[in-house]
């Protein structure tokens, strides 16, 4: 039995969306309980690994969010990168934001347009008019040193959940995928919204604690936790992906 926030209990079961005979399948450790993954039906999620929320003078830096760890979280995510791409996982790297005349970021009449702190941020200090999430500005960009590797699939979306007005729905159906590892900056924001939105699309969703990073209290960061090993999801750390997936390596 594992005991759970609340001492709640759960059986320690495998959670098992593929079968045990798939030669591609592992078993990853992670909680409420494990779960079984095949490199041929899961695809690494980079959720908006972009200058605008990991680098010093981007978007969430100006904003005044905290972006001490981004640099430590871009790395561990450079270590799952390479475990999945190892083990012939897809990987999709999101990308936030909108077109330079910001037509995809909405009107007063949008929600997006009142909540947005990027634009919130824009209107309050005319000096950075254009600067953030402009799709070919420097903070749309992903950081340098999660560049795509050929083969990775890159996917712009212009809200915080990546399965809105985009295309990834379609690719990773596309692709047989089934489960989703997700890794990526913001967790209690985009990533969150992503998981969650997964789930309701049949998707099992699993989050890499230490591969992300919040944005506003610490308590938030717990709450996401919480809710994704308590109701969407299952949470998982790079160590433990990295233990699974290793055996499935081509190399
Ligand atoms: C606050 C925020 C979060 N984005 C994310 N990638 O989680 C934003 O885009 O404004």
């Amino acid at each position: 039995m594992l005991h759970l926030h609340n001492s709640v209990r759960v059986n320690q079961s495998i959670v098992d969306p593929v079968p045990a005979s798939d030669p591609r399948a592992v078993v990853l450790a992670a909680r409420p309980e494990p779960i079984r993954l095949s490199a041929g039906s899961t695809a690494v999620i980079v959720v908006d690994m972009q200058n605008a929320y990991a680098s010093r003078g981007g978007y969430v830096d100006e904003a005044g969010f905290d972006i001490a760890p981004a640099a430590e979280v871009a790395g561990r995510i450079g270590q799952v990168l390479d475990a999945a791409r190892a083990a012939g996982m897809p990987i999709v790297f999101l990308q936030n934001g909108w077109d330079a005349g910001y037509v995809e970021a909405g009107t007063p009449a949008s929600p997006n347009w009142h909540k947005s702190n990027a634009l919130k941020t824009m209107r309050a200090r005319p000096e950075l008019a254009g600067r953030f999430l402009a799709r070919g500005g420097w903070d749309y960009e992903l950081v340098d040193v999660l560049r795509p590797a050929p083969g990775d699939i890159r996917v712009h979306k212009p809200r915080y959940s990546a399965f809105f007005n985009s295309q990834l729905d379609s690719i990773l159906r596309a692709r047989g995928i089934r489960t989703l590892i997700f890794a990526g900056i913001a967790s209690n924001v985009c990533v969150e919204s992503t998981l969650r939105d997964g789930f309701h699309l049949e998707y099992f969703g699993v989050l890499l604690e230490d591969a992300t990073h919040h944005l506003g209290p610490d308590f938030t960061r717990e709450a996401t936790l919480y809710n994704v090993e308590k109701f969407f999801g299952w949470v998982s750390t790079v160590a433990d992906f990295r233990r699974a997936v290793g055996p499935l390596s081509r190399e």
